[in-house]
């Protein structure tokens, strides 16, 4: 049967909304994580012994399940990156027709190496209690879907890079062509310290271009707030004695202040980079 083209097209608002939208999922990826203490053998490749696989617990968890939902259609859709593309099995459902809204070179933008590393040497250590309960396998499976909302999160700077760009093409074209043609930048050093020192500041003008400090305050408070709402306890009785919250809600504001943002800011540049190539 024939599918209809999505004509569906982002905007700047439209995408933002889907940020806002995206943090549900990870305050309650925080929340279902920090259900459980670190559980250390998840992640220690001597606690398995799995016949004919290499590596940690979570690390099976993660490859088995990559590979059956890149066969389930999961990857066809550009919001989502792997964290193992390497051998991923191609996908055994019809291909819906998604969006053309991205450059090419968005497909080549995968930073999940450093959000998998970050995650486990930063985060982790930021909101769960130390500590083994036994539930390995449940904790791979919430360490993998907090995964994979905080990467769609950061990936999806392609989509607000995009989006921000066709709003403002004579804004950053001139910023992106300094920086991206090598030759450009040769012929430039050449010149005077001041011309040099214009084209070093090239990738910091873009991102200057590209931030909103408002926004991010609201992001940030937002959370906090969000964390308040959706960690709280909840009683039918009168007076809740003292309250306590499932994920603390200054790590969730810092997790985005510190993490979140800056990431999703660098593949915003990165993505905006390749933009005209
Ligand atoms: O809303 C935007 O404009 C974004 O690019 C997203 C985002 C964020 O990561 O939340 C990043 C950069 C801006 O400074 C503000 C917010």
């Amino acid at each position: 049967y024939k599918m209809a083209k999505a004509e569906y097209n982002y905007t700047v608002d439209s995408a933002r909304a889907s940020l806002v939208r995206q943090e549900d999922t990870i305050i309650f990826g925080l929340i279902e994580r920090a259900r459980f203490p670190l559980n250390s053998p998840t992640y220690n490749q001597s606690y398995t012994s799995i016949p004919q696989f290499r590596g940690t617990l979570l690390d099976f968890l993660v490859r088995h399940t990559e590979a059956i939902q890149a066969k389930a259609g999961r990857y066809i859709n550009p919001e989502e990156n792997p964290f193992f593309p390497e051998n991923l099995p191609p996908s055994v459902v019809p291909r819906y027709p998604f969006s053309q809204f991205l450059h090419p070179a968005a497909a080549m933008i995968n930073i999940n190496n450093a959000i998998w590393k970050l995650y486990f040497d930063e985060l982790l250590p930021m909101f769960v209690a130390s500590g083994d309960d036994g539930n390995y396998a449940q904790t791979a499976a919430t360490d993998l879907s907090l995964l994979q909302a905080i990467s769609r999160r950061i990936h999806y700077g392609k989509f607000v890079g995009e989006a921000k760009f066709r709003e403002s093409p004579q804004g950053y074209e001139p910023l992106i062509r300094a920086k991206i043609h090598p030759n450009f930048l040769y012929s430039r050093k050449l010149c005077t310290n001041v011309a040099h020192a214009t084209v070093i500041e090239d990738k910091g003008a873009l991102m200057k271009l590209l931030t909103y400090e408002s926004v991010e305050e609201m992001v940030v408070k937002r959370v906090k707030k969000k964390a308040m709402v959706f960690g709280q306890e909840v009683s039918l009785d009168r007076d809740v004695k003292g309250i306590t919250y499932k994920v603390d809600p200054s790590v969730v504001s810092l997790l985005y202040q510190k993490w979140l943002i800056p990431l999703t800011k660098n593949v915003e540049v990165e993505y905006l980079l390749n933009r005209l190539d």
